[in-house]
């Protein structure tokens, strides 16, 4: 074998190379491995009208746009991501010349356990500890639509629980918050903890009657539970829609909740 087929061969992934016609002209063991027929010759379409297999035909799917990117930038190398089922590649494919023709050639290899550290890493910065509920950064970074509704919830006198019991207290005063506000959602509703003592409920679907009820509920279920020692919430909502930002909608449900604090200190 020649020492650069030792080379293809060895490498620990995929090689492919194909005309810039797309007739595959190289493949390593690797690469064959995934085809039931010699591909010696075929171009991606060829291969995909031949085999049965829908998640080889997805993976060459993938591949067709990611040739076709490549193509198109012909002096970059281009790298991408493709998944077979639970498995991850990162490929690199750039144009090459060989006695006057051209050619592409794809290596891909194994980014499996890299793309779960990575998740694993990003779900972690989107959870808050204490509480196991998401947290500021999950808010920020998911997408909203015209029928989500925010609602801002803060403890009142929170502080006061802390100095007068000790943070572990605390603590567990901002669990069981999280704890009753979540058992008045539904699933397509999310909390997430945004500050010390502050929420924020994304609701889905639903309007200002039946939300406000929610509400009722939650401060009911606390004002019910001893161990709130007779804390309870102020809150704040905007519905959101198509000419406000999340932060704005944040900023105006913070205003009105900030007010129904103070109406709340003046009824004390
Ligand atoms: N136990 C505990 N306390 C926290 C945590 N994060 C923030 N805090 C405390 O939360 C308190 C928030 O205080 P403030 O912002 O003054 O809120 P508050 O006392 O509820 O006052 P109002 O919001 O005006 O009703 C501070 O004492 C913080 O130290 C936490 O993770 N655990």
């Amino acid at each position: 074998m020649s020492l650069i087929n030792q080379v293809i061969q060895s490498f620990p992934g995929l090689v492919a190379v194909k005309k810039l016609s797309g007739e595959h002209v190289v493949v390593n063991e690797s690469y064959k491995g995934f085809f039931p027929f010699d591909v010696h010759g075929l171009t991606l379409d060829d291969i995909i009208n031949k085999i049965e297999n829908k998640d080889v035909i997805d993976l060459l799917l993938q591949c067709k746009v990611n040739d076709a990117a490549a193509l198109a930038e012909p002096d970059k190398m281009k790298t991408s991501i493709e998944t077979f089922l639970d498995t991850s590649f990162e490929s690199v494919r750039y144009i090459m010349t060989d006695g006057g023709d051209e050619f592409m050639a794809l290596l891909s290899w194994d980014i499996t356990e890299k793309v779960k550290t990575a998740d694993k890493l990003n779900a972690r910065l989107q959870h808050d500890d204490l509480t196991g509920i998401a947290n500021k950064t999950a808010l920020m970074q998911r997408t909203f639509n015209n029928n989500n509704t925010v609602v801002y919830l803060d403890l009142d006198n929170f502080k006061r629980i802390n100095d007068t019991f000790g943070h572990l207290k605390g603590d567990e005063m901002l669990r069981k918050f999280a704890l009753h506000i979540n058992h008045q959602l539904r699933d397509k509703d999310t909390i997430y903890r945004v500050g010390g003592d502050e929420f924020v409920v994304v609701f889905e679907d639903v309007g200002k009657v039946k939300i406000d009820e929610r509400l009722t509920q939650i401060r009911h279920n606390i004002e019910q539970d001893d161990e709130f020692l007779g804390i309870s919430f102020s809150f704040g909502l905007h519905a959101m829609s198509h000419d406000i930002t999340l932060s704005g909608a944040l900023e105006s449900a913070d205003k009105l909740l900030y007010m129904s604090k103070q109406l709340r200190r003046n009824q004390c």
